[in-house]
């Protein structure tokens, strides 16, 4: 590509790019003229949105309805709600019934009292149905979530757990999108049910109420400018509480300030346990603290975190004149009362009753859930929907490294002599690095040679092993294995004959037992088996020495909740050993780098031992095997291969 396209692509590049500078921060937007605007941006858009990822929230509840608990529970749910949405309407038509009987005592000068004990009866049934409905939605809900948690979670493992190293990044990224952040701690799928339940009954109630109203005040005079009136506030409020920041779906915050960076990172230093050794052997706490003040100094109150700046900003709208006009709406209806009390001053019994009435309807539309709008719902639920799509789409993400179909070996006997290796001219870029870490590379192993590959730090001998494996595969050129195209061959057969100690290894959030056993899933069950690999990586007598031996976890997957003493408590240290010891409660096992290297070469060896029927593999891969061990542990390694 010319540097002249290369500059114009960035000036397209730049226009479709909206910068702002909020503070210390600059956050650059991508323009996106027909497609997602994020939440508020225009009410229409917004639906619009939410309308694109129906068909996802369809498969969602299909699927949900497929699973028999959630079925029983969601039915139970819709019927409570509705049962809920029609209480308000009832009850508001027998206090209607008041003000007939206002009437008749204003004509006849005498009470029924019969309607009277009507009215009170129905209302307080109302009152205590919508306690029990209300505590009926508790109880389902939770229920419902969990079931629906466990489900998701299975699927959500499912989909993640096959992707690639490529397609991985992008793909959890993508998950994590899929669940906004919530404080209600419900599953994104029960929101959904939630709001979309609430959103419906709005309406519905807002439908019934203002029916009952209209049915109600019909037969009085100005009866229906009062109706309209009383709705109008909670209406006015709604319509406030549309506006939010109008946000392209695709934005990125970032903050160039240098004094903000270094108080990040001097943050960062100070404060993770991961540090603390060379901050306390390294008497550097006094020189950081004097940087960190300078830096903070230099920053001023404009040292915010990017989510804190646009609490602030969304905050600024209580000074508008709408928001005045909003507040003083309510008054309307008395001051309407007040003209007419002074123009018909035998009205006053029927206008008041007349006016709680219309504070009844107007106070059940500022409670939760009407008190937030179906505006700012539907945005929150088009965020959700969109989690929605997110999470189905998962199922749909192809791996970048493409599975090939030619099963390989042919005959897995072959694996004995070994299997040969060959790079003609391979160049490989990884993603998003513009350097490349191999150029043109050519070289042949032949089948049973030992090869080790020397070079400077940095000149590409890990990412060798990552293409030999196919985690990449190369930008150009090609890799044959037993001089077949590596692409060609299937993916689990090329894995399955190869044994691959990486130099960045991890070890697994497992039992040491397992740790070792994964190294070969068809004898992950053969405790024989896990020590013979145990014993070839030089572990085995330190694991032994461990208290829980073979089933110790490195790193415990749950940890411990302890109790948290507030208040007067708080200054004092507690002592949790006794509970501790009585509940068999041990601290993590702490490795030495040497043992957690003969954990992984040992994982590395279960992979290489033959199984009754078949041979080991055909080619064991080392990254530094021995970079952690003393010289006769790595005497001994050498001697295995
Ligand atoms: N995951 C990655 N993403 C981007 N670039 C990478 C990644 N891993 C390695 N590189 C780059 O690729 C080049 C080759 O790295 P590689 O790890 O293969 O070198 P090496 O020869 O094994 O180094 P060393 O001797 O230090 O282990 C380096 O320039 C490195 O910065």
């Amino acid at each position: 590509m010319s540097a002249h396209s290369e500059t114009s692509d960035l000036q397209d590049d730049a226009h479709r790019v909206k910068h702002t500078r909020i503070g210390i921060w600059d956050l650059y937007e991508e323009r996106q003229p027909h497609s997602l605007l994020m939440l508020g941006s225009s009410i229409s858009e917004t639906y619009a949105w939410v309308l694109q990822n129906m068909p996802y929230v369809v498969r969602m509840l299909k699927h949900m309805y497929s699973i028999p608990q959630c079925f029983i529970l969601l039915s139970a749910y819709l019927v409570v709600e509705l049962l809920g949405t029609l209480m308000p309407a009832i009850s508001l038509w027998y206090t209607g019934q008041l003000l007939s009987l206002v009437e008749t005592a204003m004509e006849a000068r005498t009470v029924d009292t019969s309607v009277l004990v009507d009215v009170a009866v129905v209302h307080l049934a109302c009152t205590i149905m919508m306690r029990l409905l209300k505590y009926a939605r508790r109880c389902i809900i939770r229920p419902m979530d969990n079931s629906i948690k466990r489900v998701y979670a299975e699927r959500l493992f499912k989909s993640l757990v096959c992707l690639d190293v490529p397609t991985y990044g992008a793909s959890y990224s993508m998950a994590r999108f899929g669940y906004p952040v919530s404080s209600s701690n419900l599953s994104l799928q029960c929101e959904i049910i939630v709001m979309s339940t609430d959103i419906a009954m709005t309406v519905v109630r807002l439908l019934s109420q203002l029916l009952v109203l209209v049915t109600v005040l019909r037969e009085q005079q100005h009866g229906l400018l009062l109706a309209t009136l009383s709705l109008s506030q909670p209406i006015f409020n709604w319509d406030g509480t549309r506006k939010a920041v109008a946000r392209s779906l695709v934005w990125v915050a970032t903050t160039t300030n240098k004094d903000f960076l270094r108080m990040s990172a001097l943050e960062q230093l100070a404060l993770e346990s991961a540090y603390r050794k060379e901050l306390v052997t390294g008497n550097i706490s006094e020189y950081i603290t004097a940087q960190f003040c300078e830096s903070s100094r230099r920053v001023g109150d404009d040292a915010l975190e990017f989510s804190e700046v646009e609490r602030v900003r969304s905050n600024q709208d209580c000074l508008s004149v709408v928001s005045i006009l909003r507040e003083t709406m309510h008054v309307l209806p008395q001051i309407i009362f007040t003209l007419r009390v002074v123009q018909e001053p035998m009205t006053v019994p029927l206008y008041l009753a007349s006016l709680v009435l219309m504070y009844q309807v107007s106070n059940s539309f500022s409670s939760p859930p009407f008190s937030v709008s179906p505006f700012r719902q539907c945005s929150s639920l088009a965020e959700r929907f969109n989690g929605v799509r997110t999470l189905y789409e998962l199922d749909d993400v192809r791996n970048k490294v493409a599975d090939g179909t030619k099963p390989f070996p042919e005959d897995k006997q072959s694996l004995r002599s070994g299997i040969s290796i060959e790079f003609r001219n391979v160049t490989f870029q990884y993603p998003g690095n513009e350097k490349h870490a191999l150029q043109n590379v050519s070289f042949k192993i032949e089948a049973g040679q030992l090869c080790v590959i020397v070079g400077v730090n940095g000149s590409g001998k890990s990412t060798i092993l990552k293409l030999i494996s196919r985690i990449y595969d190369p930008t150009d050129g090609t890799i044959l294995i037993d001089d077949k195209d590596i692409k060609t061959l299937k993916l689990a057969d090329l894995r399955a004959a190869m044994s691959i100690l990486f130099q960045d290894y991890n070890h697994f959030p497992v039992p040491i037992r397992e740790n070792i056993g994964l190294g070969n899933t068809a004898l992950a069950n053969d405790d024989e088996k896990i020590r013979e690999a145990a014993h070839l990586g030089g572990a085995e007598e330190f694991i032994d020495d461990l208290p829980d031996g073979f089933d110790t976890y490195l790193n415990r997957p749950v940890y411990e909740s302890y109790s948290s003493i507030e208040g007067a408590l708080s200054h004092k240290s507690i002592d949790f050993s006794l509970v501790r010891r009585v509940g068999n409660i041990r601290t993590d096992q702490r490795l030495s780098g040497g043992q957690m290297q003969r954990l992984a070469v040992s994982r590395t060896f279960m992979r290489s031992l033959p199984t009754e029927t078949e041979p080991s593999t055909g080619m064991l891969l080392f990254d530094e095997p021995s970079a952690s061990l003393d010289p006769t542990a790595e005497h001994s390694a050498l001697l295995c291969f």
